[in-house]
């Protein structure tokens, strides 16, 4: 199965490009910065990934962006991770970053979005991926704040394919963005959130509502409201799952009690995705394994994923015809049920 997953063309719509630093490169950029990191060896960061809840993963993911100081930082990350992803089978990755992270330690907003498209263009030159990049939010911060992010990227918006709105999301319900969001919209910009990952289904329904989102992250907690089910099925919202993420955050106890199962049986557009992936245990790749190992998947199965994936990306229908065909190639080597 693990050659045949890696075979598949996978597109990764939910990818938080600062979540795919690995303590190799940690310890690489914090030398060259001559920043001293809180760990003694990259085996000793390994270790500290232990988390209790969303929060305290996110102490450590912006602890860790520390060592991103300019251009050549923010490009080395997202070089590092596309290559990893091609290798995985990944054909299309959609990239989160979280300006504000780094607009609050001194790094320029140019700096950031300069960094990480030079990678996404030298990784589609090298080995055909193809990328986009969101720009996300952070939803502990104030609005105003947010709202003032949006301002600065003006002269970047040919490089954005949406907003996001990611981090803590316990009291920090959608609606208090809608201006934000609304402005983007009228800057022709697609808006998705994070919502019932760690939030009730009713910050999904918020985020649906409010913000005009396209697609959810996340969205595991929507089965606690059997209408709003409803509603995501008939508009075929997708809803971008990760699965070990779940796991290594304790929004679920194991992978044999995460929901996709009754997802998948609600009949919802799902996706398979990593989040953080060196933070969690792997990329897309391995969150497609942990499926098939924790609930049987057949080859079937993955292949309609893999196919909600690159019907639901920000992608031209060009390169979305060129993706799906590969992908009906893949499909017909596979077994017939
Ligand atoms: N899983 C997650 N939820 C919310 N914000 C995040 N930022 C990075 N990973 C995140
Ligand atoms: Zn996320």
């Amino acid at each position: 199965m693990r050659e045949f997953l890696k075979r598949l063309p996978k597109a990764e719509l939910h990818l938080h490009i600062e979540g795919t630093l690995e303590p190799e490169l940690m310890f690489r950029l914090a030398e060259r910065n001559a920043i001293q990191l809180p760990y003694a060896s990259v085996d000793e960061a390994r270790a500290a990934y232990q988390f209790e809840d969303l929060q305290s993963f996110l102490d450590v993911y912006y602890q860790g962006m520390n060592v991103l100081r300019g251009e050549e930082e923010f490009f080395d990350l997202a070089l590092d991770y596309l290559e990893r992803a091609h290798r995985d089978g990944v054909v299309h990755v959609e990239l989160s970053f979280d300006p504000q992270a780094h607009l609050t330690r001194g790094v320029g907003l140019d700096l950031q979005i300069d960094g990480l498209t030079r990678a996404m263009s030298e990784a589609e030159r090298n080995w055909g991926i193809s990328s986009r990049l969101i720009m996300s939010f952070l939803r502990d911060r104030s609005p105003q704040e947010a709202l003032q992010t949006l301002k600065m990227a003006t002269p970047f918006l040919d490089r954005l394919a949406a907003v996001g709105l990611d981090s803590a999301e316990r009291d920090n319900p959608p609606g208090r963005f809608a201006e934000v969001f609304a402005q983007a919209r009228q800057l022709g910009l697609a808006r998705i959130a994070h919502a019932g990952e760690e939030g009730p289904a009713d910050y999904i329904r918020e985020a649906l509502d409010r913000l005009q989102v396209c697609r959810i992250d996340h969205g595991v907690r929507c089965l606690e409201d059997s209408a709003l089910v409803k509603e995501l099925r008939q508009r075929r919202i997708p809803l971008t799952v990760c699965p070990l993420s779940n796991v290594h955050l304790k929004v679920v106890d194991d992978m044999q009690e995460h929901p996709l199962p009754q997802l998948l049986e609600a009949g919802l557009t799902l996706t398979l995705n990593s989040d953080d992936p060196a933070y969690f245990g792997g990329g897309v790749l391995e969150n497609y394994l942990a499926c098939h190992e924790a609930f049987g998947w057949d080859e079937n199965i993955f292949i309609d994923l893999a196919e909600n994936a690159i019907q639901s990306a920000f992608l031209d229908e060009k390169r979305r015809r060129v993706l799906l065909e590969r992908l009906n190639e893949c499909a017909k080597g596979a077994a017939t049920p």
